[in-house]
């Protein structure tokens, strides 16, 4: 059971103390409702997946190393920037990655729409 109890504090932790967390978590559902809308095809589905659970596990662990940085120390220190600034360029990146695959999806959709 300690298997699923604690990663389940690790999700309340992030839901009370992770803004960021919440705001991609809205942003998955509103592409899962287009999604919906749009019925997109099984391959579709896959990519979306994907970079949803992409930017998720990216901004949980760029919480981790925030935790763990300002457990080891409150005072200013490079290393404790480098390791924080670093963990938020994998957030950056794996939104980026998110983007591009939502716009590849999604753009021939909106336009069908806008021409139908
Ligand atoms: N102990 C520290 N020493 C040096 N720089 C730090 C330290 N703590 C934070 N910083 C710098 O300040 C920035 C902001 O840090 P903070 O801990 O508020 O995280 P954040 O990037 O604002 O993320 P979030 O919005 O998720 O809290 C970091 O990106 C880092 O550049």
């Amino acid at each position: 059971m300690k298997r699923f109890i604690y990663p389940l504090q690790g999700l309340r932790t992030l839901l009370k103390k992770d803004r960021n967390f919440i705001l991609h978590l809205l942003a998955a559902l509103i592409v899962i409702l287009a999604g919906l809308f749009f019925r997109l095809t099984t391959l579709e589905w896959l990519f979306i997946i994907i970079a949803i659970f992409t930017v998720l596990v990216a901004e949980v662990l760029n919480t981790s190393v925030e935790f763990v940085v300002d457990l080891v120390t409150e005072d200013y220190h490079e290393l404790a920037k480098h390791a924080k600034d670093t963990a938020a360029f994998a957030v950056v990146l794996a939104s980026f990655m998110s983007a591009l695959i939502g716009l590849i999806i999604f753009i021939p959709y909106i336009l069908m729409l806008l021409a139908a």
